[in-house]
Protein backbone atom coordinates (compact mmCIF):
# COMPACT_ATOMS: atom_id res chain seq x y z
CA UNK A 1 0.00 0.00 0.00
CA UNK A 2 1.25 3.56 -0.73
CA UNK A 3 2.04 5.74 1.92
CA UNK A 4 -0.66 8.23 2.36
CA UNK A 5 1.64 12.46 1.67
CA UNK A 6 1.49 14.43 4.85
CA UNK A 7 0.95 17.64 2.77
CA UNK A 8 -0.94 20.06 5.07
CA UNK A 9 -4.49 21.38 4.74
CA UNK A 10 -4.88 23.36 1.58
CA UNK A 11 -6.33 26.78 2.13
CA UNK A 12 -10.24 26.06 1.55
CA UNK A 13 -9.94 21.98 1.99
CA UNK A 14 -11.67 20.84 4.81
CA UNK A 15 -9.34 20.33 8.09
CA UNK A 16 -7.62 16.48 8.58
CA UNK A 17 -9.33 14.48 11.04
CA UNK A 18 -7.23 11.55 10.68
CA UNK A 19 -4.26 10.47 9.15
CA UNK A 20 -2.44 7.12 9.02
CA UNK A 21 0.46 6.21 7.63
CA UNK A 22 1.56 2.51 7.13
CA UNK A 23 0.38 2.17 10.12
CA UNK A 24 0.79 -1.46 11.91
CA UNK A 25 -1.72 -2.87 14.68
CA UNK A 26 -2.06 -5.70 17.20
CA UNK A 27 -4.03 -8.09 19.29
CA UNK A 28 -2.79 -9.67 22.44
CA UNK A 29 0.75 -9.46 20.89
CA UNK A 30 -0.24 -10.81 17.37
CA UNK A 31 -0.11 -8.54 14.20
CA UNK A 32 -3.40 -8.07 13.12
CA UNK A 33 -3.35 -5.76 9.93
CA UNK A 34 -0.30 -3.63 8.43
CA UNK A 35 0.58 -0.86 5.98
CA UNK A 36 -2.44 0.79 6.88
CA UNK A 37 -2.89 4.31 4.86
CA UNK A 38 -5.64 6.81 4.96
CA UNK A 39 -6.55 10.57 5.47
CA UNK A 40 -10.31 11.55 6.72
CA UNK A 41 -11.18 14.96 6.53
CA UNK A 42 -14.25 17.13 8.25
CA UNK A 43 -17.77 15.78 6.90
CA UNK A 44 -16.86 13.11 5.27
CA UNK A 45 -18.67 9.48 5.69
CA UNK A 46 -16.53 7.14 5.22
CA UNK A 47 -17.20 2.93 5.60
CA UNK A 48 -14.71 0.33 7.13
CA UNK A 49 -15.16 -2.79 5.40
CA UNK A 50 -14.15 -5.91 4.97
CA UNK A 51 -14.28 -9.61 5.82
CA UNK A 52 -14.86 -11.04 9.79
CA UNK A 53 -11.92 -10.80 12.43
CA UNK A 54 -9.87 -8.94 9.75
CA UNK A 55 -9.12 -6.28 12.52
CA UNK A 56 -12.03 -3.41 11.74
CA UNK A 57 -12.73 -3.00 15.26
CA UNK A 58 -9.52 -2.95 16.54
CA UNK A 59 -8.53 -0.31 14.19
CA UNK A 60 -11.35 1.79 15.59
CA UNK A 61 -9.82 1.03 19.18
CA UNK A 62 -6.43 1.84 17.68
CA UNK A 63 -7.55 5.17 16.96
CA UNK A 64 -9.07 5.95 20.60
CA UNK A 65 -5.53 5.07 21.99
CA UNK A 66 -7.30 1.90 23.10
CA UNK A 67 -5.58 -1.06 20.72
CA UNK A 68 -1.91 -0.48 20.30
CA UNK A 69 -0.20 0.82 17.25
CA UNK A 70 3.29 -0.66 16.71
CA UNK A 71 4.66 1.11 13.55
CA UNK A 72 3.42 3.88 11.03
CA UNK A 73 2.66 7.37 11.59
CA UNK A 74 -0.76 8.43 13.01
CA UNK A 75 -2.71 11.48 13.54
CA UNK A 76 -6.12 12.07 15.36
CA UNK A 77 -7.35 15.02 15.51
CA UNK A 78 -3.61 16.47 15.52
CA UNK A 79 -2.88 14.32 18.26
CA UNK A 80 -2.23 10.98 19.18
CA UNK A 81 -4.43 8.31 19.68
CA UNK A 82 -6.36 8.74 22.91
CA UNK A 83 -5.00 12.31 23.30
CA UNK A 84 -8.16 14.39 22.05
CA UNK A 85 -10.71 11.44 22.55
CA UNK A 86 -13.51 13.63 24.48
CA UNK A 87 -13.50 15.31 21.24
CA UNK A 88 -14.93 11.95 19.78
CA UNK A 89 -18.17 10.25 20.16
CA UNK A 90 -17.71 6.45 20.01
CA UNK A 91 -20.34 4.04 19.79
CA UNK A 92 -19.04 0.73 20.45
CA UNK A 93 -20.27 -2.84 18.98
CA UNK A 94 -23.36 -3.84 21.06
CA UNK A 95 -26.28 -6.13 21.57
CA UNK A 96 -30.02 -4.77 22.27
CA UNK A 97 -31.09 -3.43 25.58
CA UNK A 98 -33.20 -5.75 27.70
CA UNK A 99 -36.58 -5.64 27.26
CA UNK A 100 -36.90 -4.74 31.23
CA UNK A 101 -34.74 -2.16 30.64
CA UNK A 102 -36.17 0.84 32.72
CA UNK A 103 -33.63 3.60 32.29
CA UNK A 104 -35.57 6.41 29.61
CA UNK A 105 -33.77 7.22 26.49
CA UNK A 106 -32.94 10.41 27.35
CA UNK A 107 -31.03 9.35 30.73
CA UNK A 108 -29.06 6.84 28.13
CA UNK A 109 -28.20 9.92 25.60
CA UNK A 110 -27.65 12.12 28.81
CA UNK A 111 -24.79 9.62 29.85
CA UNK A 112 -22.69 10.98 26.72
CA UNK A 113 -22.97 14.20 28.47
CA UNK A 114 -21.34 13.10 31.84
CA UNK A 115 -18.49 11.71 29.56
CA UNK A 116 -16.47 8.46 31.29
CA UNK A 117 -18.90 8.38 34.55
CA UNK A 118 -20.80 5.43 33.56
CA UNK A 119 -23.88 4.87 36.50
CA UNK A 120 -26.97 5.92 37.83
CA UNK A 121 -27.81 8.56 35.86
CA UNK A 122 -28.53 11.75 37.84
CA UNK A 123 -29.70 14.13 35.49
CA UNK A 124 -32.31 16.39 37.99
CA UNK A 125 -29.44 17.04 40.89
CA UNK A 126 -27.74 18.91 39.13
CA UNK A 127 -28.63 22.42 39.10
CA UNK A 128 -27.76 25.46 37.56
CA UNK A 129 -26.56 26.60 34.54
CA UNK A 130 -24.47 23.03 34.31
CA UNK A 131 -27.86 21.50 33.99
CA UNK A 132 -29.56 23.67 32.59
CA UNK A 133 -26.62 23.05 29.87
CA UNK A 134 -27.36 19.98 29.95
CA UNK A 135 -30.79 19.45 29.78
CA UNK A 136 -30.98 21.51 26.74
CA UNK A 137 -28.16 19.61 24.86
CA UNK A 138 -30.28 16.24 25.36
CA UNK A 139 -33.64 17.82 24.20
CA UNK A 140 -31.44 19.41 21.48
CA UNK A 141 -30.09 16.03 20.37
CA UNK A 142 -32.90 14.36 20.87
CA UNK A 143 -34.38 16.33 18.00
CA UNK A 144 -31.55 16.16 16.01
CA UNK A 145 -31.87 12.07 15.57
CA UNK A 146 -35.62 12.54 15.01
CA UNK A 147 -36.03 10.41 18.59
CA UNK A 148 -38.60 13.13 20.54
CA UNK A 149 -41.58 10.81 20.47
CA UNK A 150 -40.06 7.60 22.21
CA UNK A 151 -36.99 9.48 24.29
CA UNK A 152 -39.38 9.45 27.43
CA UNK A 153 -39.93 5.58 26.99
CA UNK A 154 -37.73 3.06 29.21
CA UNK A 155 -34.79 2.23 26.84
CA UNK A 156 -35.87 -1.80 26.79
CA UNK A 157 -39.29 -0.92 25.37
CA UNK A 158 -37.77 1.07 22.11
CA UNK A 159 -37.13 -0.57 19.35
CA UNK A 160 -33.64 -1.47 17.08
CA UNK A 161 -33.86 1.07 15.45
CA UNK A 162 -35.27 3.64 18.04
CA UNK A 163 -32.15 2.64 20.73
CA UNK A 164 -29.87 2.79 17.58
CA UNK A 165 -30.89 6.59 16.88
CA UNK A 166 -30.67 7.50 20.83
CA UNK A 167 -27.20 5.89 21.23
CA UNK A 168 -26.06 8.01 18.40
CA UNK A 169 -27.56 11.14 20.17
CA UNK A 170 -25.32 9.97 22.67
CA UNK A 171 -22.46 9.90 20.95
CA UNK A 172 -23.25 13.75 19.41
CA UNK A 173 -23.90 15.18 22.76
CA UNK A 174 -20.55 15.99 23.17
CA UNK A 175 -20.30 17.89 19.55
CA UNK A 176 -17.55 15.61 18.58
CA UNK A 177 -15.60 15.97 15.36
CA UNK A 178 -15.20 12.48 14.70
CA UNK A 179 -17.94 9.77 14.98
CA UNK A 180 -17.08 6.51 15.68
CA UNK A 181 -19.77 4.08 15.14
CA UNK A 182 -18.83 0.14 14.86
CA UNK A 183 -21.87 -1.52 13.27
CA UNK A 184 -24.34 0.43 14.32
CA UNK A 185 -26.81 -0.98 11.18
CA UNK A 186 -26.41 -4.62 12.42
CA UNK A 187 -29.40 -6.14 13.79
CA UNK A 188 -31.22 -3.32 12.51
CA UNK A 189 -34.29 -4.24 9.95
CA UNK A 190 -33.98 -2.93 5.89
CA UNK A 191 -36.18 -0.12 6.52
CA UNK A 192 -34.42 0.87 9.82
CA UNK A 193 -30.71 -0.02 7.94
CA UNK A 194 -32.09 2.89 5.85
CA UNK A 195 -33.42 5.49 7.84
CA UNK A 196 -30.35 5.24 10.56
CA UNK A 197 -28.11 5.50 6.82
CA UNK A 198 -29.67 8.41 5.78
CA UNK A 199 -29.91 9.93 9.78
CA UNK A 200 -25.78 9.71 10.02
CA UNK A 201 -25.55 11.02 6.60
CA UNK A 202 -27.55 13.44 7.50
CA UNK A 203 -25.68 14.78 10.65
CA UNK A 204 -22.00 14.14 9.21
CA UNK A 205 -23.15 16.92 6.75
CA UNK A 206 -24.97 19.64 9.25
CA UNK A 207 -22.15 19.04 11.91
CA UNK A 208 -19.65 18.96 9.37
CA UNK A 209 -18.00 15.66 11.58
CA UNK A 210 -16.17 13.01 10.21
CA UNK A 211 -17.72 9.82 10.61
CA UNK A 212 -16.23 6.43 10.54
CA UNK A 213 -18.39 3.38 10.67
CA UNK A 214 -17.84 -0.08 10.20
CA UNK A 215 -20.53 -2.28 8.25
CA UNK A 216 -20.63 -5.43 7.18
CA UNK A 217 -23.00 -5.02 4.32
CA UNK A 218 -22.33 -1.87 2.43
CA UNK A 219 -25.57 -1.55 0.25
CA UNK A 220 -27.41 0.30 3.08
CA UNK A 221 -24.78 3.13 3.25
CA UNK A 222 -23.34 3.17 -0.16
CA UNK A 223 -25.59 6.10 -1.41
CA UNK A 224 -23.83 8.43 1.79
CA UNK A 225 -20.76 7.21 1.26
CA UNK A 226 -17.72 9.69 -0.07
CA UNK A 227 -15.43 7.15 1.23
CA UNK A 228 -14.78 3.36 1.75
CA UNK A 229 -11.56 1.34 3.61
CA UNK A 230 -11.14 -2.04 2.82
CA UNK A 231 -8.91 -3.88 5.28
CA UNK A 232 -7.24 -6.47 4.58
CA UNK A 233 -4.91 -8.59 6.83
CA UNK A 234 -1.63 -6.97 4.36
CA UNK A 235 -2.90 -3.43 5.05
CA UNK A 236 -6.06 -1.37 3.40
CA UNK A 237 -7.49 0.59 0.32
CA UNK A 238 -8.83 3.61 0.53
CA UNK A 239 -11.16 5.26 -1.82
CA UNK A 240 -15.02 6.03 -3.47
CA UNK A 241 -16.16 2.65 -3.35
CA UNK A 242 -16.61 3.16 -7.24
CA UNK A 243 -12.83 2.48 -7.24
CA UNK A 244 -12.49 0.41 -4.25
CA UNK A 245 -15.24 -2.13 -4.52
CA UNK A 246 -14.24 -3.66 -7.86
CA UNK A 247 -12.71 -7.24 -8.68
CA UNK A 248 -9.79 -5.84 -9.52
CA UNK A 249 -8.91 -3.90 -6.39
CA UNK A 250 -10.17 -6.35 -4.04
CA UNK A 251 -8.23 -9.83 -5.98
CA UNK A 252 -5.02 -7.31 -5.78
CA UNK A 253 -5.84 -6.73 -1.97
CA UNK A 254 -6.79 -9.96 -0.97
CA UNK A 255 -4.26 -12.15 -3.51
CA UNK A 256 -7.16 -14.08 -4.29
CA UNK A 257 -9.57 -14.19 -7.38
CA UNK A 258 -12.79 -11.53 -6.03
CA UNK A 259 -16.20 -11.15 -7.93
CA UNK A 260 -17.90 -7.89 -7.24
CA UNK A 261 -21.79 -8.60 -8.72
CA UNK A 262 -24.63 -5.80 -9.08
CA UNK A 263 -27.72 -7.37 -8.74
CA UNK A 264 -31.10 -5.88 -10.50
CA UNK A 265 -31.65 -3.66 -7.45
CA UNK A 266 -28.31 -2.25 -7.61
CA UNK A 267 -26.84 -3.53 -4.52
CA UNK A 268 -23.10 -4.70 -4.78
CA UNK A 269 -22.47 -8.32 -3.34
CA UNK A 270 -18.57 -9.44 -2.97
CA UNK A 271 -17.37 -13.23 -3.99
CA UNK A 272 -15.15 -14.54 -3.33
CA UNK A 273 -13.81 -12.56 0.05
CA UNK A 274 -11.38 -14.96 2.15
CA UNK A 275 -12.29 -15.49 6.06
CA UNK A 276 -9.54 -13.43 7.91
CA UNK A 277 -10.42 -15.31 11.53
CA UNK A 278 -7.42 -18.07 12.03
CA UNK A 279 -9.20 -20.82 12.91
CA UNK A 280 -11.80 -20.42 9.63
CA UNK A 281 -8.27 -20.35 7.49
CA UNK A 282 -7.87 -23.75 5.37
N1 LIG B 1 -9.31 -8.92 23.38
C1 LIG B 1 -8.86 -9.74 22.43
N2 LIG B 1 -7.92 -10.68 22.72
C2 LIG B 1 -7.44 -11.50 21.77
N3 LIG B 1 -7.84 -11.47 20.49
C3 LIG B 1 -8.77 -10.57 20.15
C4 LIG B 1 -9.33 -9.66 21.10
N4 LIG B 1 -10.23 -8.88 20.46
C5 LIG B 1 -10.23 -9.29 19.18
N5 LIG B 1 -9.37 -10.30 18.99
C6 LIG B 1 -9.08 -10.97 17.72
O1 LIG B 1 -8.52 -9.99 16.86
C7 LIG B 1 -9.00 -10.18 15.54
C8 LIG B 1 -9.65 -8.91 15.04
O2 LIG B 1 -10.83 -8.68 15.79
P1 LIG B 1 -11.79 -7.47 15.43
O3 LIG B 1 -12.94 -7.56 16.38
O4 LIG B 1 -11.02 -6.22 15.38
O5 LIG B 1 -12.24 -7.86 13.95
P2 LIG B 1 -13.49 -7.35 13.10
O6 LIG B 1 -13.01 -7.21 11.70
O7 LIG B 1 -14.08 -6.15 13.74
O8 LIG B 1 -14.45 -8.60 13.24
P3 LIG B 1 -16.06 -8.71 13.08
O9 LIG B 1 -16.37 -8.27 11.69
O10 LIG B 1 -16.32 -10.18 13.26
O11 LIG B 1 -16.68 -7.85 14.13
C9 LIG B 1 -9.92 -11.40 15.57
O12 LIG B 1 -9.19 -12.52 15.17
C10 LIG B 1 -10.31 -11.49 17.02
O13 LIG B 1 -10.61 -12.81 17.36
Amino acid sequence: MSATSDAVTRPGEPPEVLFLDRVAGSVGGRAIWSEVSLRVRAGEFVAVLGPNGVGKSTLLKALLGLSPVTSGRIRVLGGRPGQHNSRIGYLPQRRAFDPTTRVRGADIVRLGWDGDRWGTPLPDRLSGARGRNARDRVREVIRLVGAESYADQPIGQCSGGEQQRLLIAQALIRRPELLILDEPLDSLDVTNQASVSALIQSVCRSQNVAVLLVAHDVNPILPYLDQVIYLARGGAVMGTPEDVITAETLTMLYGTPIEVLRDRAGRLVVVGQPDSRPDHRP
